[in-house]
């Protein structure tokens, strides 16, 4: 038998003659016209070569074909090449970079196949050992596996998993006669083989030198050029990893409707979300690199480069004291070779502010197209608010006790700034004492019982929106002045603090007193008044709102019937008179709180008027005179005609209040009683005497 083993397996470098390649030659003739002899029987065969030409030739290769493999169709080409688009990138990358480096050389072929032996690319020197009838075009998506091709470079390699040569008559095909090749497995990172990559060149035979010393070389080549191809996808997966796994962050940041910040242990600000852009309302490039002092002050400052872990801060910077943030301070461990460092969670206080009163139910509900009636009086008082609140000046609102004062205000803000919020102040029912506080806020500790943190007032939390002072005729005058300071210069401090921070609200003022008079009495301050009353918007009594008083009081049933779940009831036509014809002292207020008694009173479907309170049916009674005589003096009692004596006095002092037009002296000397009675009188009856004014 031949013995070629000497020539071509020393063990690095292998010497090919041509009695060598003559004597292959032969041992592949002899095994293709009598396949019963085992090829290992050849001591010229390396092993795997002779098992892999027996795996061959059972599969039914044709070693003499010239059509080399089956192709898989269009469509699954087209999918294959994208699943391995990366694989066939960095492949061709590193071709280039070894050509460049003269490395791979021009007469070499170079070949990358799937796991499967699917062809996926191939670069340099044209494929000599392909049959003319197929041009190089057309073979990526050819299967070159052992059933297809035969024994071969790759196809040793995916049986083995290692890299191997082979050697011209070595190949199982006669087409591939004239080749030397190497092949190596390329693994991902789980160690599973996703391809091979092939390095060719062409042999004439007979060798034009007796003997040709075939190197090892390409065989180590091909498997360097695997490895820096295996690094480079491993390296490009884990960036992509990286960079999909820092998009992800960019965009859960993003999302993130507050400001992030996270800093180094010194401070410096190395990333951030959007928000703080707009929290700061400084570009990105001029809040990364610097440190967080300047933007929060050097207390957070402090705190981040002491490792501390703060929940709620109120933070100023002293280069902005308009801007106040709540800050929430997170200490980052050390982490690998990062040093620790902090995140911030920032939020503008004026925002907190906002939310917070919304959510404590401080917010206006009512709008002009709610504000119920049709009257004349009412309709331009409506459209007097609305051309005011187009403006961004202060708002005073005049007018009895009932009248929808507070309810213009909160049309007023609606109309304007919805999204602001809205602060209700009462400022007689709150203690003297606590109105400057609760008006102004204060600083921690600045008095005794003050909380450590301090407080933000009333108008801080306004900014943005509307700050509503009910009852301002109350507001003592020290405060009154402090309050003009702020309406003028638009700033303000807290009790015992040293900073002024900006506010922009609209104030909306309201009394039922004569503040004219109170300035001229010195009970109000004149400047305030006058600041106050440049948009003034005095709202009609009920009284003189022609019909509004049967819209409103339908209006009112229906609302208080649809709580209830009841039926409305109807107004009978005399209690309706009565509901007309009587002053309303406490105007739509008491309107409502009689019609919400009538509905509760009231059993059927009809309100009559004996449903009405007492107050309001003894007022229009029939009689003579309803104002002097109202009373049956003739001893001729029907039960309908007896009541409680203070609702008949009630009646009888608003009566002659309200015909002689509150004339004081007028009304004590029809009712027979001291001035100073009637004063005392009306106080304990709760009448209120400036109600009676502009009576008709
Ligand atoms: N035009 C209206 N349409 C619907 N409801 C009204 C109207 N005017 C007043 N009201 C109702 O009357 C009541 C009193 O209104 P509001 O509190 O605004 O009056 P006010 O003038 O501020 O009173 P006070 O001076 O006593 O504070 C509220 O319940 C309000 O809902």
């Amino acid at each position: 038998m031949p013995d070629t083993k000497e020539n071509l397996h020393d063990a690095h470098n292998l010497i090919l003659t041509n009695t060598g390649w003559e004597q292959l030659l032969e041992c592949k003739k002899i095994f293709l016209q009598n396949n019963t002899i085992a090829p290992k029987e050849y001591a010229g065969i390396r092993l795997e070569v002779a098992e892999s030409w027996l795996r061959s030739h059972d599969l039914g290769v044709n070693p003499y074909k010239s059509s080399l493999a089956e192709h898989l169709n269009s469509n699954e080409i087209a999918k294959i090449l994208a699943e391995n688009k990366d694989l066939i990138g960095i492949t061709k990358a590193v071709f280039i970079d070894l050509k460049i480096k003269d490395i791979m050389t021009s007469n070499y072929a170079l070949y990358l196949f799937d796991k499967n032996g699917v062809l996926l690319s191939h670069e340099g020197e044209k494929i000599k050992l392909i049959s003319e009838d197929h041009p190089e075009s057309s073979i990526v998506g050819q299967v070159w596996s052992e059933a297809t091709v035969g024994t071969c470079a790759h196809v040793l390699s995916m049986h083995l998993k290692k890299p191997v040569y082979i050697v011209g008559p070595e190949h199982y095909c006669t087409v591939f006669q004239n080749s030397c090749t190497s092949a190596a497995p390329l693994t991902n990172e789980d160690n599973e083989i996703i391809g091979y990559l092939v390095v060719s060149y062409h042999i004439d035979f007979p060798l034009s030198h007796d003997s040709y010393y075939l190197s090892t070389y390409p065989l180590g080549l091909i498997t360097a050029m695997a490895v820096a191809v295996e690094n480079k996808l491993r390296f490009t997966k884990s960036y992509q990893l990286l960079k999909s796994a820092h998009h992800m962050q960019e965009v859960i940041l993003s999302v993130i409707e507050e400001g992030i910040i996270i800093t180094d242990n010194r401070g410096k600000i190395i990333t951030i979300n959007k928000e703080v852009v707009n929290i700061f309302n400084t570009p990105e490039e001029e809040i990364i690199g610097r440190t967080i002092d300047r933007f929060l002050g050097p207390q957070i400052g402090e705190a981040v480069r002491n490792n501390e872990t703060i929940d709620i801060e109120e933070a100023s910077c002293s280069n902005n004291h308009d801007k106040s943030y709540l800050v929430l301070i997170r200490p980052l461990d050390k982490h690998g070779n990062y040093p620790n460092g902090a995140v911030l969670r920032v939020n503008p206080m004026e925002m907190i502010n906002a939310l917070v009163t919304n959510r404590t139910g401080a917010f206006a509900t009512y709008t002009f197209d709610k504000i119920i009636g049709k009257s004349n009086a009412i309709k331009e008082t409506i459209s007097l608010g609305k051309r005011f609140s187009l403006s961004n000046e202060n708002i005073l609102l005049t007018g009895e006790s009932g009248t929808g004062k507070e309810l213009f205000a909160q049309a007023i803000h609606n109309a304007h700034r919805p999204q602001g919020p809205f602060i209700a102040v009462n400022c007689a029912a709150m203690p003297r004492e606590l109105i400057e506080s609760e008006l102004f806020g204060y600083e921690g500790g600045s008095f005794t019982g003050a909380e450590r943190r301090g407080r933000a007032g009333k108008i801080e939390l306004a900014h943005g929106g509307t700050l509503f002072l009910d009852e301002i005729g109350d507001m003592p005058l020290e405060v009154q002045a402090i309050l003009l300071r702020v309406l003028e210069d638009k700033k303000v401090m807290r009790i015992g603090g040293h900073i002024y921070k900006k506010v922009d609200f609209r104030l909306v003022a309201a009394t039922n007193k004569d503040l004219e008079r109170m300035s001229h009495e010195n009970l109000f301050r004149s400047d305030l008044f006058f600041r106050l009353s440049i948009l003034s918007i005095q709202l009609p009594p009920l009284r003189k709102r022609d019909n509004d008083v049967e819209v409103l009081a339908n209006y009112f049933i229906a609302k208080y019937c649809a709580k209830i779940k009841r039926k409305a009831p109807l107004i009978s036509e005399e209690a309706l008179e009565v509901l007309k014809s009587y002053g309303w002292p406490g105007n739509v207020r008491q309107l409502e709180n009689s019609v919400i008694y009538a509905v509760n009173l009231a059993q059927g479907d009809l309100i009559q008027c004996r449903h009405l309170p007492e107050s309001l049916y003894a007022a229009s009674h029939p009689t003579a005179d309803n104002y002097r005589e109202p009373i049956d003096m003739t001893g001729n009692y029907t039960l309908e005609n007896i009541y409680k004596i203070d609702v008949m006095e009630k009646i009888l002092i608003e009566n002659a209040l309200y015909k002689t037009r509150n004339n004081i002296t007028k009304a004590a000397e029809l009712l027979g009683m001291a001035k100073s009675t009637l004063y005392r009188k009306a106080k304990e009856l709760n009448i209120n005497m400036g109600t009676f004014k502009n009576s008709d």
